[in-house]
């Protein structure tokens, strides 16, 4: 049995408009000490997921088992008990502005009853781990957000909890700041074997420190896997969307450069290929040696992942048809993932 395991969720709301169907028939395992992302546009479900996790919303039908016990079953000091097994972070910090930061920290310490004395010396002690050491009677109104996020990520350790989830907890923060907290997150993983779930709409977030990753759309999960098979090779649309956008920054532009190169190359073929660490190089020496076809590079990108690295390469195939088509099933004998590109 995993630590975590919802099956068969649903999750509907009677609004004046009608039914809404939040989650729709969702089953997702996540074992102790996962990082694990839930990936989606917005309105796709993912924080009434997490609102079940931390029983603040019921399924309306299924189960949700922490640990083997089903969550929308604890009542009274139960559900406080589980409450404490679970730490929330959230976009916009929620701290409280007229606390200082210890004084935040302490907050649910305080609502568990632990005496003064030893609140203080673990709020002392959580400042410490998200290193914020000295910090301790600034107010929130005196910090960067980064340093907002690390006091949200130590109020949300207080009571040692087993799980901490994290709802777009980077995505008010700049590039640089988002990397020092997920740093942070990885490092807190790791030190105290805490379970990570979090929703982002951001790969880039997934791509660096989540080793599972479900992707949602209109309340079902329709991709889910490791973050490095669902980056090597996305199978549904809104995948790839995610992934392309991710690994190349400048999408954009460079679908518009795209279009141009295939309006003066009217008989090329455009092609991503997915590739693993260096095995870009050889496939395409090799390619052009055995095949009576040209290949100019259009743009590349490589990105590190938690568990390996991972690129794109944009490339135009002139040639013969035919001669193309032989090389990119020899590409994809060889291993390498290649999707040719529909331009215009
Ligand atoms: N309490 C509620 N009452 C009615 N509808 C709701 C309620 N909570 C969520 N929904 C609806 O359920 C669907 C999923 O919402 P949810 O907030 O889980 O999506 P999300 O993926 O987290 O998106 P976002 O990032 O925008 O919050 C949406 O259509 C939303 O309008």
């Amino acid at each position: 049995m995993s630590f975590i395991e919802l099956k068969g969720i649903t999750k509907h709301f009677q609004t004046k408009n009608g039914l809404v169907k939040a989650i729709d028939g969702v089953d997702v395992a996540i074992e102790k000490g996962d990082i694990f992302g839930i990936v989606g546009y917005s309105g796709a479900g993912k924080s009434t997921l997490v609102r079940l996790l931390n029983g603040l919303e019921v399924a309306s039908s299924g189960e949700v088992l922490i640990d083997g016990e089903d969550v929308s079953k604890l009542t009274g000091a139960k559900l406080r008990e589980f409450r404490k097994k679970v730490g929330m972070i959230f976009q916009h910090f929620n701290l409280l502005w007229s606390r200082t930061v210890l004084q935040n920290i302490e907050l649910p310490l305080e609502l568990a009853k632990v005496p003064k004395a030893q609140r203080k010396k673990r709020a002392e002690e959580l400042l410490r781990l998200v290193g914020l050491e000295g910090r301790g009677d600034a107010y929130p109104n005196e910090l960067s957000g980064g340093q907002k996020q690390r006091v949200g990520i130590a109020r949300a350790l207080a009571n040692n909890p087993e799980i901490l989830l994290s709802d777009e907890s980077t995505s008010a923060l700049d590039p640089q700041t988002t990397d020092e907290v997920l740093d942070l997150l990885l490092q807190i993983n790791r030190k105290l074997g805490l379970t990570i779930v979090l929703i982002t709409h951001e790969m880039h977030v997934i791509r660096k420190i989540a080793n599972k990753v479900v992707v949602m759309e209109q309340g079902k999960i329709i991709e889910s896997g490791n973050v490095l098979e669902v980056f090597q090779n996305p199978q549904n649309e809104v995948t790839k969307k995610f992934v392309t956008q991710e690994l190349d920054p400048e999408f954009k532009e460079t679908e518009q450069f795209l279009a141009e190169i295939h309006q003066e190359n009217p008989q090329g073929i455009i092609v991503d290929l997915l590739f693993e660490e260096g095995a870009n190089e050889p496939v395409i020496t090799k390619v052009v040696r055995k095949f009576d076809v040209e290949i100019s590079v259009l743009s590349g990108h490589l990105k590190q992942t938690k568990v390996g690295g991972i690129g794109t390469l944009t490339v135009l195939f002139t040639g013969e048809k035919e001669e193309i088509q032989l090389a990119l099933d020899y590409i994809k004998e060889v291993g390498v993932k290649a999707e040719v590109r529909n331009i215009g």
